[in-house]
């Protein structure tokens, strides 16, 4: 209707422009253009060109859903340092269903409650794939590996690496691979105060997953954390490639402008050029290792892509084992080092939390790094695991994700989705939904993962005792804080849900307490004076924008400190807001 009512005023005004003299070719194009552009206007008054209007859906961020032709590119753009900031306050303005839309995308509605997640990650999961234009963003990095690939591609990956996910690697890697890294990060952290030198933790953590990671997954030896401050160019590629794939996500003309900014194209292909190349070492050493070079060491996530035979007998190519080891050394190294980052961040500003996983780590521990097992990291820890998972609900490493619908469907409250929109959700912002974690939403209380304890108040090893009762079956000390109490999969979307929960969960969560309960055991760390609160950097993950200078001193406290601090178990307790930390 729209652009008929354009054309017929369009050829009026060239009648009566043609009665006065004839126009050149020229001055009509001009004219048709300016005309379509007129038509395309009324009719694409407050979205994104070639989208379809949704009256049935609130828009993005203010009364007008958007403007003509470009829909929400300038809310995106406006907002591209703090786009989590944005969405979070715009869920609370306009609720937990928003929508926007923008040009060559099309049109996402972006969800905030645990319903929609069971519904798109588990109830209807087939109908809400990655998608050709995931793909498109991010093949020249991902390639076809875990992370971009869907249905039988996706089965392959998932499968092959479920393999390695087993208790036994577990319980190997506590005893040796995670100890052992958190000991070079002790030799790092004795240097640092020999010297009396502040330390930047975050720095640390990513050359410690680095160099663990990579060491454990592909047999290649970093050596980053003990290199301190050396060259440390696949760190940095990586870190470029990850900034680089998040703004993708909201510059639809990023195939011109990366070209375009001087440098910038080169840089991206130099960068890449250093994964390709530490792919191809990590499996030029796998193919020329002896059978007995072989024996001699535990099978890893490489062995398993690396000798996969398909049904016709048909092996991985190299470029496709490329593929397997930049998706999962993404996976694996940036998310365990930024949940480290953020979780000792949120321990200095907060001291009472603090007081009190010192205290169960001393209490459980005794001082002796030979007690942490994989056991005692799964159960007899609920203090050090809620910090954790807390830290997480706060300060998600996977920040926010994006599913395109393969057909139509209704969701929980009724929303239409159509075939080719794209469905957002932001953990971040899920974590922080007052509706969903109740009104300390934002807060960080460890205490909200503990269920009472089991132990009356007041008895040895009870919460405000010294907890000096054994547990008969172990023998060990107990923790006075309780039990462990998980949360949905649906409501704590960290680690993803449903068929595609992530497969490093315990991994992560192994080598994070593991890492913390050694560091805890040995030095006091504050963060240093006038420490700003950290801000976010623009990420496909969660990176601070800054360093986290931190002064570090050994403990000479000793293990089994003071009572735990008020409230161990429920309540605020006095957990602080994170903007407002305790000094
Ligand atoms: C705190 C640390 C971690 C967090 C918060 C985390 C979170 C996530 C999230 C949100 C996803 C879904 C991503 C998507 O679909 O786009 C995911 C997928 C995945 N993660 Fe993790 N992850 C962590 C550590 C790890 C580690 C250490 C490994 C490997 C050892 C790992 C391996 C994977 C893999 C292979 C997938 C793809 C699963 C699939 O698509 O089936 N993650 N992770």
């Amino acid at each position: 209707m729209a652009l008929v009512m354009a054309g017929i005023g369009l050829r009026r005004l060239l009648e009566r422009q043609m009665i006065k003299r004839k126009r050149t070719p020229i001055e009509y194009a001009v004219l048709a253009t300016i005309g379509c552009f007129v038509a395309a206007i009324i009719k694409y008054p407050n979205r994104a060109i070639l989208t379809n209007p949704r009256p049935d859906l609130k828009a993005l961020g203010r009364d007008a859903p958007g403007y003509p032709l470009i829909g929400n590119l300038t809310d995106i753009l406006f907002h591209r340092e703090d786009p989590l900031d944005f969405l979070h306050k715009t869920f609370q303005e306009h609720g937990d269903v928003i929508s926007i839309t923008m040009p060559l995308l099309g049109r996402a509605i972006i969800l905030n409650r645990p319903e929609f997640m069971e519904h798109i990650f588990k109830t209807n999961f087939d109908n809400y794939v990655k998608g050709d234009m995931f793909r498109w963003n991010l093949t020249d990095i991902f390639g076809r590996g875990i992370f971009v690939a869907d249905r039988e591609e996706w089965r392959f990956h998932r499968k092959t690496a479920s393999n390695i996910f087993t208790t036994k690697l577990y319980r190997s890697l506590v005893e040796g691979a995670f100890k052992s890294s958190a000991e070079d990060f002790s030799t790092v952290l004795d240097r640092a105060i020999a010297i009396d030198k502040p330390v930047d933790l975050q720095d640390k953590f990513l050359k410690l997953t680095l160099d663990a990671f990579g060491k454990l997954t592909f047999g290649l030896e970093f050596k980053a954390l003990l290199s301190e401050d050396g060259p440390n160019e696949f760190g940095d590629a990586f870190d470029f490639l990850n900034s680089a794939a998040d703004s993708r996500m909201a510059n639809p003309i990023w195939f011109i402008t990366d070209r375009i900014i001087p440098g910038r194209w080169k840089k991206h292909w130099g960068c890449i050029g250093i994964l390709d190349e530490y792919a191809a070492k990590a499996v030029r050493n796998r193919r020329a290792e002896t059978p007995e070079q072989a024996a001699a060491r535990t099978r890893d996530l490489l062995d398993h892509f690396i000798n996969y035979k398909s049904e016709d007998g048909t092996m991985l190519t190299d470029r496709e084992l490329r593929d397997v080891f930049v998706n999962f050394m993404i996976a694996g190294r940036d998310t365990t080092a930024q949940a480290l980052t953020w979780q000792f961040y949120c321990l200095m500003a907060n001291p009472r939390i603090m007081n009190n996983i010192l205290h169960e780590i001393d209490t459980v521990l005794e001082g002796s790094t030979d007690k942490i097992t994989y056991e005692v990291l799964m159960n007899e820890l609920p203090y050090v695991k809620a910090v954790f998972h807390e830290t997480l609900r706060l300060h998600t490493p996977v920040s926010k994700n994006v599913k395109q619908a393969v057909d139509d469907d209704i969701l929980p409250d009724g929303t239409r989705v159509y075939k080719g929109e794209f469905i957002g959700y932001s953990n971040w912002c899920m974590g922080r939904n007052k509706a969903v974690w109740g009104i300390d939403a934002e807060l960080f209380v460890p205490e909200r993962w503990l269920a009472s304890s089991d132990v009356p108040p007041g008895t040895p090893g009870g919460s405000g005792d010294s907890g000096l009762t054994a547990n008969p079956a172990t023998g060990r000390r107990v923790s006075p804080f309780g039990k462990f109490k998980p949360e949905s999969q649906f409501k704590f979307i960290a680690f993803n849900a449903g068929p595609r929960l992530c497969l490093g969960m315990t991994f992560a969560q192994l080598e994070a307490m593991a890492t913390t309960c050694i560091l805890l055991q040995r030095y006091q760390f504050k963060l240093t004076p006038g420490h700003p609160e950290p801000m976010v950097k623009g990420s496909i993950t969660l990176p601070m924008k800054e360093a986290l200078m931190t002064i570090v001193t050994k403990r000479t406290d000793g293990p089994v400190r003071a009572s735990p601090a008020a409230a161990a178990v429920g309540g605020d307790g006095g957990s602080v807001h994170l903007s407002q930390r305790e000094e």
